[in-house]
């Protein structure tokens, strides 16, 4: 395990009785055209972490969301707080790839890596390498096969990733699935948020974090909004 470790931030939260607040630094959506360019890049992260943000997550993907690994090891020179990679995983890899490139967790969504061999192997060879497998999820049927796949931390997407953020998702499907993840497994709510009461609903269900990356990205004052949200995510719970 690493020095930063995603799921100490998770367990942290829950002691404290609140949902932790994660931003996906997200380039460009398919759905909004470009959001962070790469000049704002640094100023950008670094008006999160004012913000208090707890872990961040970034989508490497470069055609669908701008990003790249050489712009996540840009993010890492400037956050000490848990950094986890979002991407269209094809290979074994890029395990390492993510490794070396100094993300503390890999999110393997079921909905994209669908050979269940292969998915076994990331698995295994993020573990092996020290890294955290947040396990991705968008369906009932998904979280019972990430729950035998014993997966520590589940994100429950709340768009379907394969839509590529063209469908408008509902934190309803969080709301839905979170009475079946056992006590002992984190969850992440992630995608759909757009306001303060959309974090503090999701929240209340007892998520363990919230991970928003439009909303964020679009406020006129990113540091502000990410304060707002993480009080939110505090402020509902109790
Ligand atoms: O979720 C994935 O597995 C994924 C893989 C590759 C590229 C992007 C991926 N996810 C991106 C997202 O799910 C959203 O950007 C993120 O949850 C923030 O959503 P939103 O607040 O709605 O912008």
């Amino acid at each position: 395990m690493k020095d930063r470790s995603l799921c100490d931030v998770l367990a942290e939260a829950r002691r404290d009785g609140r949902a932790a607040l994660m931003v996906d630094v997200k380039c460009r959506s398919p759905r909004d055209g470009q959001l962070i360019s790469p000049e704002r890049l640094e100023p950008y992260v670094h008006a999160l972490l004012a913000g208090g943000v707890d872990a961040l997550s970034t989508p490497t993907d470069p055609v669908y969301f701008g990003g790249s690994v050489a712009t996540a090891q840009r993010i890492r020179r400037i956050a000490a707080v848990p950094l986890m990679r979002k991407e269209f995983f094809t290979t074994v890899a890029q395990m390492d790839e993510s490794e070396e490139a100094g993300f503390d967790a890999v999110q393997l969504s079921l909905s994209t890596v669908t050979d269940p061999d292969l998915f076994q192997e990331m698995k295994s060879r993020a573990e092996k390498l020290g890294m955290e497998v947040v396990v991705g999820v968008h369906s009932r049927s998904q979280l019972e096969r990430a729950i035998e796949l014993g997966a520590v931390a589940v994100g429950i997407n709340n768009r379907d990733i394969t839509a590529l953020e063209l469908d408008d998702g509902t934190v309803d499907l969080s709301a839905s699935l979170m009475s079946m993840v056992p006590d002992d497994v984190f969850v992440i709510s992630e995608s759909a948020m757009h306001t303060t009461a959309d974090v503090g609903r999701v929240a209340g269900t007892g998520a363990d974090a919230v991970l928003v990356g439009t909303a964020v990205a679009k406020s006129a004052d990113p540091a502000a909004t990410a304060r707002e949200f993480r009080e939110g995510a505090r402020a509902w719970r109790r």
